[in-house]
């Protein structure tokens, strides 16, 4: 399960104004992939476009052989069962309860017995933590439960690519963690390829294989989470560790005068936290594409931000599960490079 995603000079503008343009990366197969960027920038758009409810002005998104952009409005029907979409309010109909709600795409895109639809449909709600709740409204439910509601939908067509448009956002930090576990267990149990929207920045620091940023209409880095976490290009440092300097500002980019007023003031900047160890599955077996923690900094010759990789680091959740982590145990959180030791003795 799970394929992979080309982008490949993505270019959007509703009339004059242009979204973003000449995106180009991969979306790697089974992988956990989060695109971040200042609001407005247009990542709704994207997954938009992904999906094909929005076609792009130009380029290419190449899904099994098919460029999706080209296809008709019948191949892309077929090809969009391909996806699962969890929208930000979970975009429940608000007239039918949860169960024919999560039934929806069942009896909407397959020929499946009412029988077969519902133990499809409990199958989900349970996964998600909602089973005893399929005879409730959307109106009737917290917003978190709407959320999973949403999950149990976009999964019952056992989708190869899962988009999730800001899944954390109104949720206290405790549903937030208990979610991000659920959507890695998710992707350790179906092998899909994810592609999480968020403004959460513990989120983006520990639950993805990959990150992407998009800035001032482009795609300002997309790549390993070593690689941005450790990354000193100035607008994936600031966003990433939620700094005051830099040159985001308010309204997107901060003005000339403002940027030389930093300089002037000869500000320094912090150092770079500390990189977290990744969430790890709450059945304690590893990740789809796990990776040994360092291993892109020691492959790439890059010194990871002091403290890395500790077992003990705050922004990891106490309930992350790296309780559960088999990464190495010889880790220095004050060494300034971190030794990475695989269990079988291997480097
Ligand atoms: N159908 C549409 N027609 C015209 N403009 C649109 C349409 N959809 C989105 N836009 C514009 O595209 C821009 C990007 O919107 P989008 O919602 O994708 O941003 P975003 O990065 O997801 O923002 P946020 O982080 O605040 O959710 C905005 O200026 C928005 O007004």
């Amino acid at each position: 399960m799970g394929v992979e995603v080309q982008i490949d000079g993505l270019t959007k503008s509703f009339g004059r104004q242009n979204i973003w343009a000449d995106v180009s990366f991969t979306l790697p197969e089974g992988e956990i992939s989060v695109l971040l960027g200042p609001s407005g920038t247009g990542k709704s758009v994207f997954l938009k476009t992904l999906v094909g409810l929005l076609r792009p002005d130009r380029g290419h998104i190449w899904i099994e052989g098919k460029d999706l952009p080209e296809l008709s409005e019948r191949e892309l029907y077929e090809v969009r069962k391909l996806f699962g979409v969890l929208f930000q309010d979970g975009a429940l109909f608000g007239s039918m309860n949860l169960y024919d709600n999560v039934a929806f795409p069942l009896r909407e895109h397959t020929r499946k017995s009412e029988s077969a639809v519902r133990d499809i449909v409990m199958e989900k709600l349970d996964l998600v933590g909602l089973a005893g709740d399929e005879r409730k409204l959307p109106g009737e439910i917290s917003g978190g439960m709407r959320k999973r509601a949403g999950l149990a939908r976009a999964l019952v067509l056992e989708p190869e690519i899962i988009l999730f448009d800001e899944p954390d956002s109104g949720l206290d930090p405790v549903r937030t963690t208990l979610l991000n576990h659920l959507i890695v267990d998710l992707n350790q149990q179906t092998g899909a390829t994810f592609l999480i929207v968020t403004h959460d920045i513990n989120t983006a620091r520990t639950v993805p294989d990959n990150i992407g940023l998009i800035y001032r209409r482009h795609l300002a880095m997309f790549g390993p989470r070593e690689m941005l976490l450790s990354s000193e290009e100035p607008v994936v440092r600031q966003f990433l560790n939620a700094q005051r300097h830099g040159p985001i500002g308010m309204a997107e980019e901060k003005d000339a005068s403002e940027l030389e007023a930093e300089a002037a003031a000869g500000i320094e900047l912090p150092m770079l936290p500390p990189i977290p160890l990744q969430m790890q599955p709450t059945d304690g077996r590893p990740r789809s594409a796990e990776r040994i923690p360092g291993e892109w900094c020691r492959v790439n010759g890059v010194i990871p931000p002091v403290g890395s990789f500790a077992l003990d680091q705050p922004t990891v959740p106490a309930q992350s599960g790296v309780s559960e982590w088999a990464g190495p145990e010889h880790v220095d959180p004050h060494a300034d490079t971190v030794v990475i030791e695989r269990r079988d003795g291997g480097a």
